[in-house]
């Protein structure tokens, strides 16, 4: 029942309210997912101002809150106390206030994530293939689970154990070879599918 609001003369339901010929400013926070070098990070970041909507990055607040970046979070305190911050992170940053949100490629893994994601946010995975990803991310050493003496591996062997998961968002958008701007007009138009679809819809 939530989102009843008079439209025109009628009681409608919403998840979103119109903006003109671009995707409906969404409601619920908009939770993008995906491997390292998908581009949640930059993508979510355009398509908030797109939105006209707040954008955190769930790593960024992590280093913000911990004054420690991820390779050092990493090194000093092992993976679990970074995928530990990471929940409870993405936890507070969900129960603010309406965002997008950009997380971080093992997030979604995690059950508790997902499933305060399925209650509070809309997920949109944005898919890469693998040589898109090696393309985006090599040569970075900000990503401590990529540097392997074979990224490529690396990332091939995580896109076999995740694909899986990243598969139950709400929502996936294939990322190509192109510009960003390319990856964000897919994701609102994404967006603005689905909320059409949910158009007289009361489930949210
Ligand atoms: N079409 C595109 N979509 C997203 N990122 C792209 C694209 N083309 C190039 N890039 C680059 O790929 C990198 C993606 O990194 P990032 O946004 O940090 O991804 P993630 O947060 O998913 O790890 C950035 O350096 C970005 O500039
Ligand atoms: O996939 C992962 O497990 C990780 C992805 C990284 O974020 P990006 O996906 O934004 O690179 C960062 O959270 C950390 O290095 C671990
Ligand atoms: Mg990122």
């Amino acid at each position: 029942m939530a989102g009843f609001q008079p439209t025109g003369g009628r009681l409608a339901t919403t998840n979103s309210l119109p903006r003109g010929n671009a995707a409906p400013k969404p409601r619920r926070t908009i939770v993008l997912v995906g491997l390292m070098g998908a581009g949640k990070t930059s993508v979510g970041r355009r398509l908030a101002k797109r939105l006209e909507l707040p954008f955190v990055d769930a790593d960024e607040e992590i280093v913000r809150t911990t004054g420690l970046n991820v390779p050092e979070i990493f090194e000093r305190f092992g993976e679990q106390a970074f995928r530990d911050a990471e929940r409870r992170a993405i936890a507070r940053l969900l129960s603010e206030d309406t965002k997008v949100l950009a997380t971080g490629g093992g997030a979604f893994l995690d059950a508790v994530t997902r499933q305060a994601i399925a209650d509070r946010g809309l997920s949109v995975w944005l898919r890469a293939e693998l040589d898109v990803l090696v393309e985006r991310t090599i040569g970075r050493r900000h990503r401590p689970l990529l540097n392997t003496c074979d990224p490529r591996a690396t990332l091939a062997a995580l896109m076999a154990a995740r694909y899986p998961v990243y598969a139950l968002a709400d929502l996936i958008v294939d990322t190509i070879d192109g510009p960003i701007e390319q990856t964000v007009e897919r994701v609102e138009a994404a967006l603005a599918a689905h909320f059409a679809g949910k158009e007289g819809n009361d489930e949210e």
